[in-house]
């Protein structure tokens, strides 16, 4: 089987996929959900002319000269504005936040002057618009804020916020169903101390990368190397309770490699696919009805650099991303670095800041797709791609930054 690459297994795990549905979230547990509208502002922010600082509100024009004398005819505070115009000759006392009266068109803060009873004098120049933040420079009523397809940051709730959206339009969590098939494994602290069992690793990263991409995760648990079991499982996942199915393990060519003819006789329309990549070569993808399923490598560390390339940019396309990944990072590389073959590497890596500020980026020795030690360690992946000639240290290279 020829290898296929890791763009083209990208497109066709990501091909054709669209958000699953809208739900309105109250704003305040908006962040990390993807927007499903373009959210109009409902409201012009600063609603009026604002004083940025606490002084004086004054015209312009009668300030000109330093020292300036003027009366002062009232007071205007945030949330409590002065009601009458500010006319020749007159300030009004102003505090931050608070709008400016008509009339005045600048503030003088208040070290700037000097304060005798009702009158308040200029003891330096100000020009005129200073310290005034002039109605609607934020934004205005009806232009759009925040556009369908982000992954809503904290700072994106803010500004909903501010445009006074008290819900917000998401894309409804993708429902995933995690497989994990093997008679070796046991759950952590459920084994007999059997040199033949391996404790399950592979579902806690699956999850925890699946739920950070916006998921809701079930884990489905483990299956023993059997025909029968693995199906019965296959179908419970595939009933319509998920919208992706993911399992991990029986991906490749062995005799107990049982999971992809299990899907098959489950009516799942399944391709097997071996893909240019290291770690994790093979990979399958298919679907039955509307449910998608990725049937991932067993190898902890495949399985979990799988997830990262394939798993959590379809997650993010079944919630309208418009921007699903997986998202290279430029860095430069801290060791030299053989030349690559014919599989893009994603190797573990360790990011340090270098005296010239880039991040430089060292490959740990061990790339053991089953050493969960040096992923754990590791901060980012070193992509190396295909056929990538040496590296010398310092040149440019790209990287993916773990951000968990
Ligand atoms: N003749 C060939 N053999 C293999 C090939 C190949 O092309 N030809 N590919 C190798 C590659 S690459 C990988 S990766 C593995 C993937 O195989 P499977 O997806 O079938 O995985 P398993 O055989 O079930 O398990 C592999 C390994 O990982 C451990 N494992 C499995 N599940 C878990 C889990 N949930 N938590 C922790 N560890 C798990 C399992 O015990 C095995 O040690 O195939 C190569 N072979
Ligand atoms: O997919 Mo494998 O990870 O090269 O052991």
């Amino acid at each position: 089987m020829a290898l296929m690459s890791v763009e083209e297994a990208i497109g066709l795990v990501t091909a054709e996929v669209s958000a699953l549905g809208t739900e309105d979230v109250p704003v305040a547990a908006a962040a990390g959900r993807v927007l499903a509208r373009d959210l109009l502002a409902r409201r012009t922010q600063p609603p009026a002319d604002m004083s940025a600082m606490d002084g004086y509100a004054v015209r312009g024009a009668d300030i000109a000269e330093t020292p300036a004398r003027l009366a002062v005819i009232g007071e205007s505070a945030a949330g409590r504005p002065f009601a009458g115009p500010v006319g020749l000759g007159e300030a009004v006392r102003i505090f931050t936040g608070a709008v400016v009266p008509e009339g005045a068109d600048t503030v003088v803060i208040q070290e700037n002057t000097a304060r005798d009873g009702a009158i308040v004098t200029t003891t330096a120049p100000t020009a005129t618009l200073r310290n005034v933040r002039l109605k609607g420079c934020d934004f205005t009523a009806g232009t759009p804020g925040l556009v369908a397809g982000r992954r809503l940051t904290g700072r994106d709730i803010m500004l909903a916020a501010a445009m006074d959206h008290p819900t917000l339009p998401v894309a409804r969590r993708p429902r995933v169903a995690l497989m994990q098939t093997g008679d070796e494994l046991v759950l952590p602290g459920q084994g007999t101390g059997k040199d033949s069992e391996i404790v399950v690793s592979n579902a806690f990263g699956l999850a925890a990368l699946a739920r950070r991409a916006g998921a809701e995760v079930t884990d489905l648990g483990l299956i023993g190397d059997d025909l029968a079991a693995i199906r019965a499982r296959v179908a419970h996942a595939l009933s319509g309770a998920f919208d992706l199915v993911v399992s991990s393990g029986g991906a490749s060519v062995g005799d107990h490699d049982l999971m992809g003819p299990a899907l098959r006789a489950e009516g799942v329309d399944l391709s097997v696919h071996k893909i240019a990549l290291r770690p994790g070569k093979p990979l399958m993808f298919g679907s039955r009805g509307g449910v998608r399923v990725l049937g991932l490598p067993g190898n902890p560390v495949s399985s979990h650099v799988c997830a990262m390339v394939f798993l959590v940019p379809l997650v993010r396309a079944l919630q309208g991303d418009a921007a699903p990944g997986p998202l290279a990072a430029p860095a430069r590389l801290a060791v030299d670095v053989p030349a690559n073959d014919a599989r893009r590497d994603f190797m573990r890596a360790r990011l340090e800041r270098h005296a010239d500020g880039s991040a430089r980026v060292t490959p740990f020795a061990s790339q053991d797709s089953a050493m969960l030690s040096v992923l754990a360690a590791a901060d980012c992946l070193l992509i190396r791609p295909p056929f990538a000639p040496a590296g010398k240290a310092g040149d440019p290279c790209e990287i993916i930054p773990f951000d968990d």
